[in-house]
């Protein structure tokens, strides 16, 4: 897997005609876990969907190595870029899980409309049980939980298998093993040379797993760097109007939320 980073590059996006990204540069390596966390409404959605290629940015460029995202065309984007976001929609919710796992990998060899060969649907275990569902298989995801909608989503990026892979708040709605287990298989992939970013407003989790974090705060990175340079309790109470305690774990510092500002 060709070893490039993922970068914004002064980015300035808007939503309903208002600013909500003011100049976001950030580079996301291969290897790490880029966790950018911030406060509701800071606009970690908007710059995922835009290092996706999914949102354009009114100013400013993304770039995977050399190139240019949003000049791509959508089924080359797909095969090199998976997109999870928060909450599965329709259309898919009548399919079977193991279905629309697989289908995931329709970028990578063939065009939409045809059904499952079986080496997708392999893939398609694979994944699921990698994210402890493989119980779900032969259900439809309409009758899911949120949680193990959530879980099914992860395993439909994870089945892909592309460049980089961006997440969107993924544990919001997993118990804390699914938490715990999600983060962990992130780091795996990464570690695997793919470019991995994850949105999250859990400081817990960004202090335990994320190699890099990408404080941000009203559109704009208010600092970038590793845990322990980033996660103070300084800035984090200046950005998330709470106090925090820090942990110090096996080498990490996890940030412990104890109260409000
Ligand atoms: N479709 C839209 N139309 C108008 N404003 C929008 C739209 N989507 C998002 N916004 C606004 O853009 C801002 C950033 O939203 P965004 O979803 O990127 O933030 P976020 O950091 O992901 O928030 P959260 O943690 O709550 O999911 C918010 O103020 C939001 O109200």
């Amino acid at each position: 897997m060709a070893a490039e980073p993922l970068r914004a590059l002064s980015v300035y996006a808007e939503r309903g005609g208002s600013p909500v990204l003011r100049g976001v540069t950030l580079e996301a390596p291969p290897g790490e876990v880029t966790v950018v966390l911030g406060p509701n409404g800071a606009g970690k959605t908007t710059l995922l969907q835009v290092l996706g290629g999914l949102h354009r940015p009114s100013r400013g460029r993304v770039l995977l190595g050399d190139l240019d995202v949003h000049a791509l065309a959508a089924r080359d984007r797909a095969r090199l870029i998976a997109y999870v976001p928060a909450v599965l929609e329709a259309p898919g919710l009548g399919q079977r899980v193991e279905e629309f796992v697989a289908a995931s990998r329709y970028p990578l060899h063939r065009g939409l409309g045809l059904g499952p060969e079986r080496e997708d649907l392999e893939e398609a275990w694979r994944q699921l049980s990698r994210v402890e569902a493989d119980r779900l298989a032969g259900r439809k995801l309409s009758a899911l939980s949120s949680g193990e909608k959530q879980r099914a989503l992860l395993a439909h990026a994870l089945a892909r298998g592309s460049r980089v892979l961006l997440v969107d708040e993924p544990t919001s709605f997993l118990d804390m093993r699914g938490k715990l287990l999600v983060y962990k298989l992130l780091r795996e992939e990464a570690r695997r040379g793919r470019v991995v970013v994850a949105v999250t407003h859990d400081m817990l989790l960004a202090g335990l797993y994320a190699d890099q974090v990408v404080l941000l705060s009203e559109g704009r990175v208010v600092a970038q760097g590793t845990p322990t340079e980033v996660l103070s309790p300084e800035l984090l109470e200046k950005v998330f109007h709470v106090r925090v305690e820090l942990l110090r774990l096996g080498g990490r510092v996890v940030p412990l939320p104890v109260d409000t500002a």
